[in-house]
């Protein structure tokens, strides 16, 4: 993993997000990282979902959690890919920030609470300002969730 995540590298500007930002203290706090330092197509995440993530039955997450995390690690990722696309470390200007413009999700079994989950991104398209994410939510190496994002760069004004 990187020494830094993705997120940490967001000017303060952009840093407070429900689900990434790391100057919301009420938020997930999220943090994003490439799988493998020297193939930058893949990215991972890890998070534990507290008590109160409950989704009704108390040892199972709420998909509301499992969409916020998916979405945040799916624009992280997207950013991370164009800056390395464009050969500079992220976070340098000009901002490159990505926001959601569609986000697919397939839950394919509940996901546990108690559990580290492991969100893992690929990125399958980058063409201009839009990229396409394939994502997934493990939990104990199985695939509770996946999704399909597509991210769109804001523009620079
Ligand atoms: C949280 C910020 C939300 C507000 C945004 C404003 C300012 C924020 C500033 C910075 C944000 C910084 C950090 C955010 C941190 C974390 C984010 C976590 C993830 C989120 O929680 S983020 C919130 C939910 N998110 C939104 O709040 C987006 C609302 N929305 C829009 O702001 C526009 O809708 C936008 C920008 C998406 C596009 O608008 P646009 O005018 O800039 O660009 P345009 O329409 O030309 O699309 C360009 C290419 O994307 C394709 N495209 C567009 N939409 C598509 C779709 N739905 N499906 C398939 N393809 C699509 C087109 O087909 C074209 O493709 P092609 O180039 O191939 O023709």
């Amino acid at each position: 993993m990187s020494k830094q995540a993705f997120q940490d590298s967001y000017p303060a500007e952009f840093s407070h997000c429900y689900g990434c930002g790391h100057d919301n203290p009420h938020g997930l706090q999220l943090k994003s990282y490439w799988l493998d330092e020297e193939d930058r197509t893949h990215t991972v995440a890890h998070f534990t979902p507290k008590p109160y993530h409950t989704g009704g039955v108390p040892d199972k997450a709420y998909g509301g959690l499992i969409a916020s995390l998916l979405d945040c690690h799916g624009t992280a990722s997207a950013a991370a890919a164009a800056y390395f696309k464009e050969g500079r470390k992220m976070g340098t200007a000009p901002i490159l920030r990505f926001v959601t413009a569609s986000l697919s999700i397939d839950f394919l079994r509940p996901t546990p609470i108690k559990e580290e989950l492991t969100l893992y991104g690929e990125i399958t398209q980058l063409e201009g300002r839009k990229a396409t994410v394939a994502l997934s939510l493990s939990a104990n190496g199985e695939p509770c969730a996946t999704a399909t994002m597509i991210a769109v760069a804001l523009k620079p004004e």
